[in-house]
């Protein structure tokens, strides 16, 4: 195949796609965006946003820009029919730099998001342009792309050529349809026969800020306060009321009717009939191609993770395919996407299709229920169970790009983490981990008291720090949006072989040493001339967290979670062994040679034009 078109073509422009256009722009990727539709989809449609993604977008540079169309501290009040709270979720932490839950606007962000394609030289989004076709090659995808006109009609085809697709077109997926006829990937779980009608208005008649979940027996319904004065009602549809009849404005003001004064007055924007689904990929990569989002799953909206499960995944595939594009790591790291994300997203649907099951109860089971929240509320645990949002799964890799913190052995942290726990109950507060081995806690001269888990596969923290050049930020403009390595109290570089430090420099690879405020300007002193960072602990937070894990030398991926954690005197083995774990050999390799994979490809390119002009000139 010639050199592809681009380096990334990426199938649908909602907020998957662009996230993921934008990650891969700003790390100097080419990314190409196609949408069938003449402009992005302009209803609400997300309506929570979690912190985990507030700092994906804060990592491709648009947070700034959408913040605007956010509110912060959404809570979620679960309510029963009288309207009494059986439980809150109001999460108070912010240990990802950010408050744990906004409100947003989608249309609005999605529209950030594509604008923000405009920064960089290599991205681009297409309007009018339905795939129809893929075949993939050894070294690349032809793409057969159906060029539309503003009725949807095909005017031309035309044939692109991407190094790699992913299919981030929603539920409807070509991409998954596709991915299911040549690879015989299914789309497994269940869609429940349950419609809601979703109603959103724009002159909110209620005026309360944050989101009610009413199991109410008599209609279960949703009212969420928005950002812009806008407000969202959904009602659950009795299964002989037919669909039509959401039309009808008496039927509509008979919904209305025990939450507003006045029906009538409420001016809508737009109403749509939906159900939920629990489904997933059984796998989101085959050679090539790729699926992100909606294409690769749908899961119910009570927790309000549709949205922030796909920015997850454009946050876990855009490290990945930079690292496979620059030619650092194999293509074997890809195969991490599917291993590091599929049981997550499975457990937040078991989560999602339970919290599904509360909502529906009839009033016996209603009544039960209503008692049963009202008792448990007493217990402290309980309540600060669905108050600190402890139901969500977070993400947690116990495979993939991680190294196991007892052996430093590449590929597996000694947590697990298993899908569908929420059904066997290991999803309770300190159930699904598995504990450090006896061997690890002797290996360590301190242990946390409280027996703490590894912090391996898990989100660093991003608290506020201080450094030489910015006063008061947060961590990750600190430390970059590259692998990082970081040390507590010591100069990371000082604890690295040459061959080590080689390596870095030629990855890209950020050195920080983590220290007191107070200590700040004495290491900068005693470090001078080091190629690392002194990150000045403001808060307190950095130590707090290395005081409890039994650690003080971490490797952050670039997506920010922990690869490996060890000791400082083994930081050169946790170095290595994140390596391997991320496919790295082929970097790692070049740079015991000498030279970097990179710098080897324009040799080898222009061996072979000689080589082929050389055939050319052979006589027959
Ligand atoms: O952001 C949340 O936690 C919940 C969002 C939500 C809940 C119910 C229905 C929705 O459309 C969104």
């Amino acid at each position: 195949m010639k050199s592809p078109d681009v380096d990334v073509l990426i199938i649908g422009a909602g907020p998957v796609g662009l996230t993921l256009a934008n990650l891969l722009g700003a790390r100097g990727r080419s990314a190409l965006v196609l949408e069938q539709r003449a402009t992005l989809i302009d209803y609400p449609r997300g309506v929570g946003l979690d912190d985990e993604s507030i700092r994906t977008l804060a990592t491709a540079g648009l947070w700034e820009r959408i913040e605007r169309y956010t509110v912060p501290q959404h809570v979620v009040r679960f309510v029963n029919g009288k309207g009494q709270v059986l439980a809150t979720n109001d999460p108070q932490t912010r240990e990802f730099g950010y408050v744990r839950k906004h409100g947003f606007i989608q249309p609005l962000v999605d529209q950030e998001l594509a604008a923000g394609l405009d920064r960089f030289a290599g991205t681009e989004l297409r309007f009018g342009h339905r795939v129809a076709g893929l075949t993939e090659h050894a070294d690349g995808v032809d793409v057969t792309v159906e060029v539309l006109d503003a009725d949807e009609q095909v005017v031309g085809t035309e044939v692109l050529t991407a190094s790699y697709v992913v299919g981030a077109e929603g539920g409807r997926s070509f991409t998954r349809n596709w991915l299911g006829e040549h690879h015989g990937v299914e789309f497994e779980g269940k869609s429940p026969s349950t419609r809601w009608l979703v109603v959103d208005v724009e002159n909110d008649p209620i005026g309360t800020p944050s989101v009610y979940l009413g199991a109410d027996p008599r209609r279960p319904y949703v009212s969420i306060g928005l950002p812009l004065g806008i407000r969202r009602w959904e009602f659950m549809l009795f299964d002989d009321e037919p669909t039509e009849l959401v039309d009808t404005p008496e039927f509509r003001a008979e919904l209305l009717a025990p939450h507003v004064p006045d029906p009538a007055a409420v001016s809508i924007i737009n109403q749509r009939v939906f159900t939920h689904h629990g489904r997933v990929a059984t796998s989101f990569r085959k050679g090539r191609v790729m699926l992100a989002g909606d294409a690769a799953h749908l899961m119910p909206v009570w927790l309000g993770q549709g949205w922030n499960s796909g920015i997850r995944d454009a946050t876990n595939l855009a490290w990945k395919l930079t690292a496979v594009l620059r030619g650092e790591a194999s293509e074997d790291l890809l195969d991490t996407y599917t291993s590091e994300r599929h049981g997550h997203v499975a457990a937040m649907i078991d989560v999602n299709m339970a919290a599904g099951s509360i909502m529906k109860c009839g009033p016996v089971k209603g009544w039960l229920r209503d008692r049963a929240a009202t008792a448990l509320n007493v217990v402290p645990s309980v309540k600060a169970y669905f108050s600190e949002l402890r139901f969500k799964p977070m993400p947690r890799y116990d495979t993939g790009v991680v190294v196991d913190q007892a052996t430093l052995t590449p590929g597996r942290s000694d947590v697990s983490f298993k899908p569908g726990a929420l059904k066997s109950g290991a999803l309770k507060p300190g159930k699904g981990l598995r504990r450090r081995s006896a061997a690890a806690t002797a290996l360590h001269p301190f242990t946390d008291s409280a027996g703490a888990a590894s912090p391996v596969g898990l989100q660093f923290i991003q608290p506020r720090v201080s450094t030489a050049s910015a006063n008061d930020v947060l961590l990750d403009e600190a430390t970059g949006d590259w692998w990082t390595l970081a040390a507590w109290g010591n100069d990371p570089a000082r604890l690295l072989s040459d061959e080590d430090l080689a390596l870095v420099e030629r990855l890209g690879i950020r050195l920080v040493a983590f220290y007191p405020e107070t200590q700040r300007a004495w290491a900068e002193e005693r470090f001078a001339g080091s190629p690392t960072t002194v990150i000045g602990d403001t808060t307190g937070a950095l130590k707090d967290w290395f005081d409890t894990r039994a650690c003080g030398f971490v490797v952050l991926r670039p997506d920010r979670f922990v690869a490996a954690a060890s000791l400082a005197q083994q930081a050169s083995q946790a170095f290595r062994a994140t390596l391997t774990a991320a496919s790295y050999d082929v970097a790692e390799r070049a740079a015991v040679a000498g030279v970097l994979a990179a710098d080897i490809e324009p040799t080898v390119a222009a061996a072979h034009t000689e080589l082929a002009g050389l055939t050319e000139e052979v006589p027959a």
